[in-house]
């Protein structure tokens, strides 16, 4: 008997392009989101777009509250949610990088109410995922989260942005590529649930990047289409599959475990694009395919090297021999690496000397 279903949850209104910001409160007014937003920022993404948009929404009467936050943590969704119940906001605002975007999607889970997405930054595919991910003890992956309602992703703005930023978003597509292999490899080992249109879909988009790389260039409002439309289109893989998983495989576990080994030290997208060398080689060293990633980070100046994402090589081989732990996901790093292969394939890659 067939019995499957799915619930398919995505953003109704995603809207990209040049000045779009400006249009901010015509997508509210489309999804009928009524009463006050709250707009959760962080300093530099506050005084580019949170008051920009603040202002038109305040000269049609609205006063949407803000708050600025810091870090990724659960103190600080606690205190937006607090501030969501203190100034009675009807809706959510996720205005910055991913962290700030995440923090407002963990709130506005728990408070079950109504988020948009504001990227000031191409920098991760969590812009329309119907996932968060906020440090919780050691746990550093995505959960479950809401979606949101509305994107609104102005190129000008992000093409504006710091290039690191843009070529962390780059990477963080190019990862796919691993991502889907380690997902199919843990549909043929574990019976592991696999979406053949959601694979296809990660897969597609990284080619479509990879292919458009020679577009990918700084302060060229192109690049910031071309990233966004990728990172969106990543999202929506997601969201389909009702898990990460066509967007994360082994490359990312490796980068949340830098995460917890060096805080801070390299951006989200630039640790799984390194990551997704390594794990490319394991997956097929006799192909090429490692090569190709790393080629392809290359002409974006993404990271592929230990020392370009300033972490040291012994913490890239701790990194590499105990991220399989950290998640029940099943990759090409099996139940763990040793620390003689682990040496090898950072070697071999280049990714440590
Ligand atoms: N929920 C999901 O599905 C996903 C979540 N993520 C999460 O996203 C986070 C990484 O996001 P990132 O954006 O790389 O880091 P981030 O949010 O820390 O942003 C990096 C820095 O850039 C600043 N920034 C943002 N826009 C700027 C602009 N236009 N000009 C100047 N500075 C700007 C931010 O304020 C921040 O200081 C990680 O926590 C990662 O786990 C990543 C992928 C998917
Ligand atoms: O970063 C992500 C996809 O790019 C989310 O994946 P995780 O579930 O591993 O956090
Ligand atoms: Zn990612």
């Amino acid at each position: 008997m067939f019995d499957k279903s799915t619930w398919i949850r995505l953003p109704r209104n995603v809207v990209v392009g040049k000045g779009v910001r400006s249009q901010f409160l015509e997508v509210v007014d489309d999804l009928h989101l009524r009463g006050r937003p709250l707009f959760v920022t962080s300093p530099t993404p506050r005084s580019i777009a949170a008051e920009p948009i603040a202002a038109d929404l305040e000269a049609a009467g609205i006063e949407p509250a803000v708050v600025t936050v810091e870090r990724a943590s659960f103190e600080a969704v606690e205190e937006v949610i607090e501030t969501a119940e203190a100034e009675e906001a009807a809706y959510l605002v996720g205005i910055g990088g991913g962290k700030a975007i995440d923090i407002a999607k963990m709130a506005s889970h728990h408070l079950e109410m109504g988020f948009c997405s504001v990227p000031t930054a191409a920098s991760h595919d969590g812009i329309v995922s119907n996932r968060g991910s906020v440090p919780d003890g050691d746990t550093r992956h995505s959960v479950a989260a809401e979606p949101p309602l509305a994107v609104v992703a102005d190129t000008e703005l992000l093409a504006d942005a710091p290039w690191e930023l843009t070529t962390a978003g780059c990477a963080d597509i190019i990862s796919n590529y691993t991502a889907v292999m380690d997902w199919r490899l843990a549909h043929r080992l574990k019976n592991v649930e696999y979406s053949g249109f959601a694979g296809a879909l990660a897969e597609m988009t990284a080619e479509i990047l990879v292919d458009n790389a020679d577009h990918v260039r700084p302060g060229l409002e192109e690049s910031a289409w071309i990233v966004t439309k990728a990172l969106v289109s990543s999202g929506v893989a997601m969201s389909i599959a009702g898990s990460s998983r066509p967007a994360s495989g082994a490359e990312h576990l490796f980068s949340h475990q830098l995460d917890r080994l060096a805080p801070d030290a390299a951006l989200h997208g630039h640790q799984v694009g390194v990551g997704s060398i390594m794990t490319a080689y394991l997956h097929d060293g006799e192909r090429g395919l490692w090569q190709d990633i790393r080629d392809a980070l290359d002409s974006i100046d993404a990271p592929t090297t230990a020392a370009e994402l300033g972490i040291d090589d012994e913490t890239v081989i701790e990194a590499l021999t105990t991220c399989h732990a950290i998640r029940d996901r099943y990759t090409i790093l099996g139940d763990g690496m040793n620390e003689e292969a682990a040496r090898e394939v950072a070697t071999t890659t280049g990714v440590i000397s």
